[in-house]
């Protein structure tokens, strides 16, 4: 065994269908007694419901949390936050709605109790992303880390088809570059490979059925494992790949991912043949970015970045920013073997080493 490191995050999970019926024992178990609760527009009645469960702990509703956290939207939180005296954030929704929690806690040490409702796994990381004049800045702070996790699996029976395939598939990207970080380790491992398993082999049984509570938990179990590994140990290229999509293009985050990581995977495969074998074992599969491709495919996801709306025109300027700034990653960044790997990714064409 080589030596390793290996950091436990402090997170309290709850996990379970009904567990939001936990919620004011947590919330009074941090002490709180003025939550400000955080969702986007979409999700202001489910978010009202459980302010509903919370009687005279709720200092108020801001929902207007959107993706990539623009640095307009953490402020206007921020002030409502300070203004209402608020003493903590429950964030209720997706990445983007937690993010917003991370982006007032950055500033304030606010404690965020999170309700996710994808499977993105920010709830499980100590990462923030914040978007001003259209840049996004990323960093880590401990001070973001939510205190508790509520995984409920019911909240996430009204996630849409579309957007269950391709946030499972955000989730499997952490533990895809997990297996593979410079900073590995054994047990991080363990959860990624577990966390590959359980979110794909829920996707068939959700396809079905958007409302099978099992597969839904199984799911969401994954989902947290992956973020998991997210926050535990760094990304390499597919992950930075999908920012600069994201973030220069305006790209929806969880179907940047779902494109972006089968060619991602072939690019390192030579280069990590340890992790793509662990990766094809848990996705039951020979052969590891074939599988996230027919994966993505076969449950309806878009497999081309020019479905999504990325402009042809932009494909040199992104292979321009992906070699802009070198990092820690199996295989070293190739200016031609990126641009041809963009290329490949925006037709939908099958992942090529
Ligand atoms: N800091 C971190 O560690 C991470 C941050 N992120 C960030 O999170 C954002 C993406 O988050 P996502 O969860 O992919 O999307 P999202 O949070 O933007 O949600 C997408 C849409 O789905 C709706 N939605 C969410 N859950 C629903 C449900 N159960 N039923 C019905 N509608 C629902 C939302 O209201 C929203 O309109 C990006 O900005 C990304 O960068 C993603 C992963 C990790
Ligand atoms: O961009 C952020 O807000 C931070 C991390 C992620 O989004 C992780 C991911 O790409 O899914």
């Amino acid at each position: 065994m080589e030596r390793f490191v290996y950091t436990a995050s402090p997170s309290r999970i709850v996990f379970g269908a009904d567990s939001i019926d936990q919620l004011p024992a947590e919330i009074e178990r941090l002490g709180a007694t003025r939550a400000l609760v955080l969702c986007t527009p979409n999700q202001r009645e489910q978010a009202q419901a459980i302010a509903d469960r919370l009687p005279g702990r709720i200092a108020g509703i801001f929902d207007e949390a959107a993706m990539h956290v623009p640095i307009e939207t953490a402020r206007k939180a921020r002030a409502l936050a300070s203004e209402l005296k608020a003493d903590c954030a429950l964030a209720v929704g997706g990445g983007s709605t937690i993010g917003l929690g991370k982006a007032i806690a950055l500033e304030s040490g606010l404690p965020i109790i999170a309700v996710p409702t994808t499977y993105a796994g920010s709830e499980a990381t100590p990462i923030y992303g914040i978007t001003e004049a259209g840049l996004k800045k990323t960093g880590r702070d401990a001070r973001v880390l939510p205190r508790v996790v509520i995984y409920d699996p019911r909240l996430t029976l009204s996630l849409p088809l579309d957007l269950t395939v391709t946030s499972a598939i955000n989730a499997m990207a952490h533990a895809a570059e997990g297996l593979y970080a410079h900073d590995g380790n054994p047990v991080i491992s363990l959860m990624a490979e577990e966390g590959i398993r359980a979110c794909a082999a829920a996707l068939q049984p959700l396809r079905e059925n958007p409302r099978d509570l099992p597969a839904r938990s199984q799911a969401l179990y994954g989902a947290w494992l992956c973020g998991t590994v997210l926050g535990a140990v760094s990304m390499g290229l597919h992950h930075k790949l999908c920012h600069t999509l994201g973030g220069t293009f305006d790209l929806p985050h969880a179907q940047v991912h779902t494109v972006v990581l089968p060619h991602a995977l072939a690019y390192n495969a030579s280069a990590a043949p340890e992790a793509m074998a662990r990766i094809a074992r848990a996705l039951g599969v020979a052969d590891a970015a074939m599988g996230f491709f027919e994966l993505a495919r076969t449950h309806g996801a878009a497999v081309s970045l020019k479905a999504i709306d990325m402009p042809a025109a932009g494909l040199e300027h992104a292979a321009d920013l992906a070699v802009s700034n070198q990092y820690p990653n199996p295989r070293p960044l190739e200016k031609a073997a990126l641009r041809a790997l963009l290329g490949r990714a925006w037709e939908g064409a099958p992942p090529q080493a």
